[in-house]
């Protein structure tokens, strides 16, 4: 399988390549040059597979510079009970008949990222050491990517780590995970700014080749395709665990920000999986909602992107959103480029309204959409905890709360994407429920434990010259 820019530079590239490379050298984001399909007979080869094995059929289908037993092993040792906590590795939890909460979020780090970082850091170390190369890690975080590569990253060979973070904008738990690491190769930075700025000075030093190549720079946000990839696993195997059979479809709710989680579900779709509607859920940050609604993509400012109790999807600038209009609009490369290049820089918006395609949104790519507040977000961790005793983390209540409008009683059945566990939340959850939530022994008193951070201003330079000063003589 060889990989494509939605930017449309003619050059091809293996997995392994853009692995490394993360962003695209045309400043796009890679997509396979055709999505694989599943037919009848895989689907019920696969159906019963423990999830490691899933895994690795699916990921054997986009990745054929790694021998198989070798993927295979890799795999293996990913997705193991003793990182994820049981055996099923997603089970699915039941609310009543037909809507169900996968459980994404049992791994190191407490956020459903830990599916997809730890598979990328066990990839990262086999292929550098396959090199004998290096990788920095640039990355960018609203408050969950960041630890998830971290805790993966850390201790690995040939990889250092710099996340930048909204200074002050992530929970008091999230901080601590990420800055309480005292590993040596891993650097946080608390940007004074936004996420978005954040995700820009990642595009912006990735943009610049030279330095790029100079100091070795990779992603782990979901602009590297090899996320999204991991995360397609999870699609199938809630598919699975929903239905008896594979003549059944299935709906997701996804909580949304970046557009990585749901574009997972896109891709497992257009692979052929039976998924009737991916219903996008947004918080007060609703620039998704609004483009499923009208058409419009209108990127907000810093000063506009709002601060939730579902801070990890304070975005406004979807990066994972170029990919799906790269197919909205027939793979046109040069339509994308315009799109998200010169068009969103000159004027923050384009709008595809009165264009045919947008209709293929809902009709034949199965989108549908919706937005949560503070108060629907308080309300569905209250109802959740008294109908069902179970407690719902702030973003995944958003994710319910959106659900619920796009599902009936005796329809398809809805999965909605449990995407954290409520102690990273845990001042919401006290506000909705009056009590603390759970907090697994190991993150005991990790508040007060010490922190090592540096606060930049959101200024790409002074990012480069900080990457330079850590790393030596690149
Ligand atoms: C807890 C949580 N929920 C939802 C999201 C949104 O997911 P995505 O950015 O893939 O749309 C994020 C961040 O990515 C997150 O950390
Ligand atoms: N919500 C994310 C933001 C980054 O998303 P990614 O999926 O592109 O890595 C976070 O928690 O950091």
């Amino acid at each position: 399988m060889k990989y494509l820019s939605t930017r449309g530079d003619p050059q091809r590239r293996s997995f392994c390549e853009i692995l490394l490379e993360g962003l695209a050298p045309d400043g796009g984001l890679y997509l396979p040059e055709r999505y694989p399909q599943v037919d009848a007979a895989m689907l019920a080869e696969w159906r019963g597979l423990p999830y490691a094995e899933l895994a690795w059929r699916i990921l054997s289908l986009y990745i054929d510079d790694i021998p198989a037993a070798d993927l295979r092993a890799i795999c293996a040792r990913t997705y193991t009970a003793e990182v994820f906590g049981t055996p099923e590795i997603v089970p699915l939890k039941p609310l009543e008949p037909g809507l169900y909460l996968e459980s994404l979020s049992n791994g190191p780090t407490l956020a459903f990222k830990d599916m997809a970082m730890q598979l990328l850091g066990n990839l990262f170390e086999y292929e550098l050491a396959r090199r004998g190369e290096q990788l920095n890690v640039l990355g960018a975080t609203s408050g969950d990517t960041g630890s998830a590569a971290e805790y993966a990253m850390r201790g690995k060979q040939g990889v250092r780590v710099f996340m930048t973070s909204p200074h002050g904008r992530m929970s008091p738990f999230q901080q601590a995970q990420m800055f309480s690491l005292q590993d040596e190769n891993i650097h946080n930075i608390a940007i004074e700014g936004v996420f978005d700025d954040c995700q820009d000075i990642v595009k912006a030093v990735s943009g610049d080749l030279d330095f790029k190549r100079k100091y070795r720079i990779g992603t782990v946000n979901s602009i590297n395709w090899a996320r999204l990839l991991a995360q397609v696993v999870y699609y199938f195997a809630g598919y699975f665990e929903a239905t008896r059979s594979n003549g059944e479809r299935v709906s997701f709710t996804v909580p949304s920000g970046n557009f990585g989680n749901i574009c997972a579900g896109h891709v497992a779709r257009q692979m052929g999986l039976p998924i009737h509607r991916l219903v996008v859920a947004t918080n007060e940050n609703d620039v998704l909602d609004e483009f499923f609604r009208t058409g419009t993509y209108r990127v907000r400012a810093a000063r506009d992107t709002v601060e939730t109790s579902s801070p990890s999807m304070d975005i406004s600038k979807a990066s994972n959103f170029e990919r799906f209009v790269f197919d909205l609009l027939g793979r046109d490369g040069e339509r994308t480029r315009a799109l998200f290049g010169t068009g969103l820089v000159a004027s923050g918006r384009f709008d595809l309204g009165a264009d045919p395609a947008f209709r293929d949104c809902a009709r034949h790519y199965g989108f549908a959409s919706g937005r949560s507040t503070h108060a629907d977000r308080l309300a569905v961790i209250r109802d959740t905890w008294q109908r069902f005793g179970v407690v719902v983390d702030p973003h995944t209540a958003d994710g319910l709360k959106v659900a619920r409008e796009h599902w009936q009683p005796g329809g398809a059945p809805m999965v909605v994407l449990e995407t954290a566990l409520p102690i990273k939340f845990a001042a919401t959850i006290v506000e909705a429920l009056g009590r603390e939530p759970e907090r697994p022994a190991r993150f005991a008193g990790i508040e007060s434990r010490p922190k090592r951070v540096d606060v930049l201003p959101a200024d790409a330079a002074l990012v480069k010259d900080y990457i330079a000063r850590h790393c030596g003589a690149a």
